[in-house]
């Protein structure tokens, strides 16, 4: 590593790894890569601001297309602008044949459906009309393309891995609606899609989790839209970040009655085990959007009269606060956010996909967004092996 780099000072307050070369901000903490007009967190305090409104006052009374809305194009739209958009995402409800295709053959064969999102959406790109063109205005309408598909991708995985017909989607529903009509093939009723609804509200940014990173780097390289997002996809699917609320919900279906959570949990953490569904890297309070979620759960779980998993969870969720809020641990979106798809009848291997479905929006808007301030990502590793080392031909090695 040359002179010139090892004398950059870096300063940070996240964990630093003392190497031969100098410090290395461990997974990156708290270092900035861009500026952005898109989302805002306070870790400290636990608030979200998407375009500089409060998290809150969206899951209140906005929709998930008028959120989608202000995070691609800027502002909240009026009437006009989300009657348009609607009806762009409306136009775009269709796939190719050949990637209902994908979709399909990897639900019979039982992929994965993150897996499977990611090679969906990889086909995708391979139908764009007009793969040269990186115009900012090309990839906005690409971004709605993206969110119109991802659904429609996931219902026939769905589908198909139960060995069900697939239903094409409607085009006079909303997004959320139109989602449960094609898993289940029959119109949802208001609570289920509000569920919904909601889920792709508080998901749709964060700033720049490792998936938004992912799809940054990519970008970074001039790649194309589809590719980026293939990349946001197949970072999401961790269980350290989207693969989260697969994660904690089989961990609720292994506790399977609240009598069982304190014990389970205290014995997990005993083991110096992670809890799925707890923790983040910003977050040093409770995630905004857990506590918005959690209300949304407790609400559902009353109407479709079955308390078990939100009980289990606030039970698991004494024992954090009790035992992680001294460590500044507290539960995340995933914690709660798999109950609600529990209850609508969606299996977990969903759950991550539905995220998905919804940060496609954020994952376009920051990859338009750095291609404004664009430069290539190239971070340098510290190399501790050896140099030089004389060449021994094949016979002659040990
Ligand atoms: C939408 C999202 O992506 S939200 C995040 C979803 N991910 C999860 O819920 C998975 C569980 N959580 C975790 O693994 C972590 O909290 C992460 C990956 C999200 C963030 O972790 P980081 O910021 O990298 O923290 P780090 O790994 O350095 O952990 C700090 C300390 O907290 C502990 N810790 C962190 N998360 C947990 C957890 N879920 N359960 C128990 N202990 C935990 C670590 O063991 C570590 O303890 P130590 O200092 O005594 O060694
Ligand atoms: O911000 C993060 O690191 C993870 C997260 O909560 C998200 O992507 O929604």
């Amino acid at each position: 590593m040359s002179e010139e780099i090892k004398e950059v000072k870096i300063e940070t307050s996240g964990k630093v790894i003392q190497s031969p070369c100098g410090p290395i901000i461990h997974g990156l903490e708290d270092v900035l890569v861009k500026t952005t007009t898109i989302s805002d967190i306070d870790g400290k305090n636990g608030i979200l601001w998407y375009r500089g409104y409060r998290i809150d006052d969206l899951a209140k009374y906005s929709t998930f297309e008028e959120v989608a809305y202000l995070i691609l194009y800027g502002k909240l739209p009026n009437r006009k602008e989300l009657e348009d958009l609607k009806a762009l995402l409306a136009s775009y409800r269709d796939l190719p044949n050949d990637v209902y295709t994908v979709m399909t053959t990897l639900g019979k064969a039982k992929a994965h459906p993150m897996l499977a999102l990611e090679a969906g959406v990889a086909a995708l790109g391979a139908f764009d009309e007009n793969p040269s063109d990186y115009s900012k205005e090309a990839n906005l309408k690409r971004a709605v393309k993206l969110t119109s598909a991802l659904p429609i991708m996931i219902a026939a995985h769905y589908r198909a891995s139960r060995g069900l017909d697939i239903v094409k989607p409607r085009k006079d529903l909303s997004h959320a609606a139109n989602f449960l009509y094609m898993m289940f093939g029959k119109e949802p009723d208001e609570t289920s899609t509000k569920a919904i609804d909601l889920y792709l509200v508080l998901h749709i940014d964060h700033e720049v989790p490792a998936s938004t990173f992912a799809t940054l780097v990519a970008i970074s390289t001039w790649t194309d839209l589809y590719s980026a997002i293939a990349a946001g996809i197949a970072t999401l699917k961790g269980p350290l970040h989207g693969g989260a609320n697969e994660a904690a919900m089989k961990q609720y279906l292994e506790i399977g009655k609240p009598e069982n959570a304190r014990s389970y949990t205290e014995k997990l953490l005993g083991e110096g085990k992670r809890l799925m569904g707890v923790g983040h890297r910003v977050y040093k309070a409770y995630d905004p959007r857990a506590r918005i979620y959690k209300e949304l759960v407790r609400q559902l779980s009353e109407a479709k009269g079955n308390m078990t998993w939100y009980r289990i969870a606030e039970e698991v969720e004494k024992v954090v606060l009790e035992k992680l809020a001294s460590k500044k641990l507290y539960p995340n979106i995933d914690f709660w956010s798999g109950i609600a798809m529990y209850l609508l009848g969606i299996p977990y291997e969903y759950y991550t996909p539905i995220f998905a479905m919804s940060r496609v929006v954020g994952w376009s808007a920051h990859a338009i967004e750095y291609l404004d301030q664009h430069r290539l990502f190239r971070p340098r590793a510290c190399y501790t092996g050896p140099h030089d080392v004389p060449y021994v031909p094949i016979d002659k090695r040990q």
